[in-house]
This record gives C-alpha cells, structure tokens and sequence, in this order.
C-alpha cells in the first residue's frame, strides 16, 4: 500500500483538485481508496493570469517563470493541505497547470511533434513538501510521436473496465475526453481499449456565461439558463463541420482551439438567428454533447452499453438529460448515462487519481500510455523524477 498525492489543475482553470489515495496492485489487481479529495480554487488575480496566457496574451521570460514558480507554490500548498489529519504521503504525481498544447502534425508546422506545456515544476514542489515529487507527464509520450493526450485512458481500463460491459468514460471538464472499455474478458481486451479529446467541454459555455454577465459569473450552475433556452440545430450543424470533429483519432486539443476565438466565431454565427442568452447557452451544451455522440458514431467499434460522466460538466443536469436524449436517437437499446460516482469512482477526483496512479506507476518502471490512444510509436514510462534530497524541507513562506 503507497500512499499518493494526485494534483491538477485542468483546462477550465479553477483551481487545483488534490487526491490523496492509498494505491496498491500494479494494473489488473490495481486498487486504490481515497482517503481525501479537494479543489483549492486558485487565487482570482492568478487565475486571471492564467486564462491570459492561455489565450496567447504576451508574456516575458521573466513573468513566465515568476508564473511557474506561483503554480508550484500554490501547487505545493495544496499538498500540504490535502495530507491534514492523514499521515504523511510517499508520493507526489503533479499534472501542473496546462497553458499551451500542440497536438502534433499541424499542417505549417516545422515539425510533426507535439509541444505541452505545463507549469509548476515539480523539483519546487518536492522541495517545498519534503514528497518525492513527478511531474511533466505529457512529454515523453510526445517525444515518441504522440498527442500526449488523453493520459487517463489507462487508468481507466485497470479501474473501471467491466467483466462483460462495453463502457464509454466520458470526461466534461473544460474539454471532453472519452475511453472506450471493452469487456475484460474480450480477448485482446487492453489492445481494444480506445479514447480521444471529444472537443469542447464546459470551455465555451464558461466564456459565454462569462461574456453575457459581464464576468459576474464564471459558470452556469446545474445548466439552469441554458435550460431557459432552445438549441438551434442549424448552427450546431454547422459547427460540427469543423475539421477537428471529422478528424479520426488520436486526437487532442485544447483552449487554444475552444477558447476565446471560438467564441467570437459563435456570437459572430448567432447574430443571423434570434437567439436568447437561454438559447446560446442551450446551442452551445448541444455543440459539445452533439460532438460527443458524433465522436461515438464514426469512431466506436460499438455503441456502449453505458456511459459513465465525470469532471464538472456530470453536475449539469440539463447536458447530462441532453447527452442521453441525444446518444439514445434512433437506438434499439437505452444506453443509459450515469455518473462514475454511482460505480464507486468519484467523478470530481478521477483526474487527481489518475495523476497518483501514473506517479506510482513511474516508481514503479511501469509504463503510462496507450499507443493507441495517444498516438505514440511505444508504450513509455511517463513523468520525470525529482527526488527529496537529505529530506529537508524547504518552507513555503520563506520562497
Ligand atoms: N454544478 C455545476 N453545474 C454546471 N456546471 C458545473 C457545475 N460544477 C462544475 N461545473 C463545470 O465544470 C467545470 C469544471 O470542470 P472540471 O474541474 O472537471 O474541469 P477541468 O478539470 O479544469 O478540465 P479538463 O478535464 O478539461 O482538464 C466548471 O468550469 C463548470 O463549467
Ligand atoms: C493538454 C491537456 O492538459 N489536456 C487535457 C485536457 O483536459 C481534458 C482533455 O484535454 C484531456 O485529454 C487532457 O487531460 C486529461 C487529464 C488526460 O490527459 O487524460
């Protein structure tokens, strides 16, 4: 049994989901039990810095690593935090904060790989917390030709597969990601495994409740507005002829794709209708679950028997209704969509949990990825290493 920090911070960049979890096994007797789950929402002027960064705003060398170091802190705090009233943990696994991701083979491009970058290095943290510390997950995997997403599909498969079920696991955070689980006891079962970036999340329908109260919200709580409205078909039509939605996996992306732009393209777009605000909100939640069952349609080998939603989109009650009216058009068979909650895997800290489980994993010599989700040439052990040395801790309040 190792006890193992998962921390987070995802594409919708409001803060820093921590998992501690007891972890013991390897991949088909792997088990874990959370002891702790958190979200430390990051501090507004930093989350704003953030956001700015992501959508390309200029930044220095020097801002840059002020920024990194910022992230490790804050990083390194959660932690601390997430360890109170439990003993302290083996291991750290830090995804960090992404600000930029490249999928690779960009037309234009001066070279096929990939580029991630996440910030709050992870040395910083394992000084700060006295916890042998891995992060820089993406890269290796990008190095060998991948997408460097999505990394969860793996864990996924050693923690959610069922017996004799087909499962989607379909993640709604800033940007959706599914991992298609063939039954365990299908023969070449792992080989069967597949998963990609489904496109937006929760990314475009944050900036838009954003932009229409002009930033007094940063979310629209359970769906509620976009349940005032009506989807307009049309344009959902429309959207989905965008190329990333037609492309076959591996596939990745990002805010840089579903950010800020995108949303200028789609207040551009609804000026030919007469839309509400409960009416952008209905089209754009029918973008992202319309995307999701396109993605299911052209690329599954099968239509599953259930799917199972986690991150913050499984909380809004109108998607969710939306994604199984959708997905269950023209089906002889209900596929019925439940939470990961209802099978005994938390849909906020699944992420956190990966992210600790990859960490163990890379202790262990164990490789992270699936070639055939993320696209790489081999199965690597992801993540670099940094060690605690002579087991002093630096203090937080001294940086
Ligand atoms: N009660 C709720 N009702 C509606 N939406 C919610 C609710 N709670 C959270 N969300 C949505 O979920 C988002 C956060 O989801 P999550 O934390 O899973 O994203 P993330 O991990 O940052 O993204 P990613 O998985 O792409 O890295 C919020 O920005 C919000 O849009
Ligand atoms: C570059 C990056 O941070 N990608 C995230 C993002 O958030 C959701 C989706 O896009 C996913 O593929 C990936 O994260 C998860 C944790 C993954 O790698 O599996």
């Amino acid at each position: 049994m190792t006890r193992v920090i998962g921390l987070i911070s995802g594409t919708s960049v409001d803060g820093i989901d921590a998992a501690l979890v007891e972890i013991s096994g390897t991949e088909l007797d792997l088990k874990i039990e959370l002891l702790a789950g958190e979200t430390y929402p990051y501090p507004p002027a930093l989350r704003e810095k953030i956001l700015a960064v992501c959508a390309n705003s200029a930044i220095s060398m020097a801002e840059l690593a002020q920024l990194d170091d910022t992230i490790a802190q804050v990083f390194a705090q959660a932690a601390q935090n997430i360890q109170t009233n439990h003993p302290k943990a083996e291991l750290i696994g830090s995804h960090g904060q992404t600000v930029y991701h490249r999928p690779p083979n960009i037309p234009g491009s001066s070279t096929s790989l990939g580029y991630s970058l996440q910030l709050g290095r992870g040395e910083v943290i394992a000084q700060l917390t006295g916890i042998n510390t891995i992060s820089n997950f993406r890269v290796a995997d990008i190095a060998c030709g991948g997408q460097g997403a999505p990394l969860v599909s793996r864990i996924d498969a050693f923690l959610l597969s069922h017996p004799t079920e087909h499962r989607c696991i379909q993640n709604i955070g800033g940007i959706g990601n599914v991992t298609y689980l063939p039954p365990r006891s299908q023969e070449n079962w792992l080989q069967s495994v597949c998963g990609w970036d489904t496109g937006p999340g929760n990314s475009l329908l944050d900036l838009a409740v954003q932009y229409l109260t002009a930033g007094s919200k940063t979310y629209d709580k359970n769906g509620e507005w976009a349940a005032s409205g009506t989807p307009c078909i049309p344009l959902v039509k429309r959207w989905l002829k965008q190329p990333f939605f037609q492309e076959p996996p591996p596939k990745s992306t990002g805010r840089e794709l579903f950010g800020v732009d995108y949303l200028q393209n789609c207040l551009a777009d609804i000026k030919e209708y007469e839309l509400s605000s409960g009416d952008f909100l209905a089209t754009l939640t029918e973008l992202t679950v319309a995307s999701i069952v396109q993605s299911y349609r052209n690329f599954l080998p099968k239509m599953p028997d259930r799917v199972l939603i986690c991150g913050g989109g499984s909380r809004n009650h109108y998607l969710k209704k939306r994604l199984e009216t959708n997905l269950n058009q023209n089906s002889e068979t209900k596929i019925p969509v439940l939470t990961t909650d209802e099978v005994g895997m938390s849909a906020d800290y699944k992420e956190a949990i990966a992210f600790a489980v990859l960490a163990y994993w890379r202790n262990q010599g164990i490789a992270g990825n699936l070639t055939q989700v993320t696209g790489a040439q081999k199965e690597v052990t992801l993540g670099n290493i940094h060690l605690v040395t002579n087991g002093l801790r630096v203090s937080i309040e001294s940086l």
